[in-house]
């Protein structure tokens, strides 16, 4: 009877997906995955895998660019086979998105196998995600980033932290249950605010000692329990660089992977121009400093990596295009171009 009900659900949701847009078939599709572990399981044998080890992803590096190659069910199942493990290792696996025609992408940590083996197997290498944000295109970067966020969250969170039990996963790793008492665990985000603050006629650019050399960013910071994003704006630039915020407003927001998963929600501040004077918090900051149109323009221009310069210093050049600290620095940038002289 159950088998009877899920092929006529399975029959009826075919062609209700067929009536509706492709965002809204790929959004229930990936809703159902989650809800139902058989369903989950047929994915996963049909879908595609991006491969990590002990949360580096595997990329394959053609010219100057990174790519992180999908590798089939069935090339994943050839593998495993060869390195002698068992094919129930997909249920391993967590659920990342899908493509238009509702084929599932998960992502799989072979953490557990020889890397050197795997890595000449399949012609590519496990790559420190940081170091290959600068070479991967937006989607890769983005998938990525939730596929390591998922599956670092997966590995730290195997037991309940009231009984002590250990905790089980759902096929598509959207939660984890402690069966002893029902409580049902969810991947965690924290909430992040990055401002790019103006003082009109510039923008204040800072970085950390553990930046690349050359690389700033705009001013980051963790929200607090209890304190909403625009405090969080507020108390971060003054807690940062010294400054008293004048006023702001939200841009847009990213999930980021570092440290953990973050959510990056980004927003313009201002200050008073007769009040910019910044004072470096030393504990945070390496440097701030007020950066003018035309350096922030070329800036842009400049490829996303360091470049001495003939005196030793290194030249300003900022974050990959798709990180959202980027995207700010392009908003202002148009801003300050669109001001009437
Ligand atoms: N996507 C982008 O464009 C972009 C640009 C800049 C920074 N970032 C990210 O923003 C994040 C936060 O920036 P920051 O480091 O300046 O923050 P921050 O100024 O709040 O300082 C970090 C410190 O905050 C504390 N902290 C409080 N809550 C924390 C939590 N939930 N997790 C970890 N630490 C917590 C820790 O002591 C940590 O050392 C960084 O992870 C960075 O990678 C992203
Ligand atoms: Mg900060």
């Amino acid at each position: 009877m159950a088998m009877l009900y899920q092929a006529v659900y399975r029959r009826a949701s075919f062609l209700w997906c067929r009536l509706h847009s492709t965002y809204v078939r790929k959004m229930r599709y990936l809703f159902e995955l989650k809800e139902d572990d058989g369903l989950c399981r047929q994915a996963q044998n049909s879908g595609t895998f991006y491969l990590f080890h002990n949360l580096f992803p595997f990329l394959q590096k053609v010219g100057s660019k990174h790519l992180a190659p999908q590798i089939s069910a069935s090339e994943l199942k050839r593998i495993l086979k060869k390195f002698k493990q068992n094919k129930q290792k997909l249920e391993d696996s967590v659920l990342i998105g899908c493509s238009d025609e509702c084929m599932a992408y998960f992502a799989l940590d072979l953490g557990s196998l020889e890397k050197m083996d795997i890595e000449s197997e399949l012609k590519g290498s496990f790559t420190e995600l940081w170091k290959a944000f600068f070479q991967l295109d937006g989607k890769d970067a983005s998938l990525l980033s939730l596929a390591q966020a998922l599956l670092r969250w997966h590995d730290t969170h195997k037991y309940c932290s009231k009984t002590g039990q250990p905790t089980q996963k759902n096929l598509a790793g959207s939660k984890r249950v402690c069966h002893t008492n029902g409580i049902i665990y969810y991947p965690q985000m924290s909430p992040v605010v990055i401002t790019l603050v103006s003082d009109g006629s510039r923008c204040l650019l800072a970085r950390q000692a553990s930046f690349p050399q050359g690389m700033y960013s705009a001013l980051a910071g963790f929200c607090d329990v209890g304190e909403t994003l625009e405090e969080t704006v507020r108390r971060e630039v003054a807690e940062e660089v010294g400054l008293e915020v004048k006023s702001m407003w939200y841009s847009a927001s990213q999930h980021w992977p570092f440290p953990n998963s973050s959510l990056m929600i980004a927003c313009h501040a201002t200050v008073w121009p007769q009040q910019n004077e910044i004072r470096v918090n030393k504990l945070e900051l390496e440097a701030a400093t007020w950066f003018s149109l035309e350096e922030v323009v070329e800036a842009l221009r400049r490829e996303p990596r360091p470049l001495k310069q003939e005196d030793g210093r290194f030249s300003l050049w900022l974050p990959p295009k798709w990180a959202i600290a980027h995207q700010l620095i392009q908003e202002w940038v148009k801003q300050q171009s669109n001001m009437p002289a």
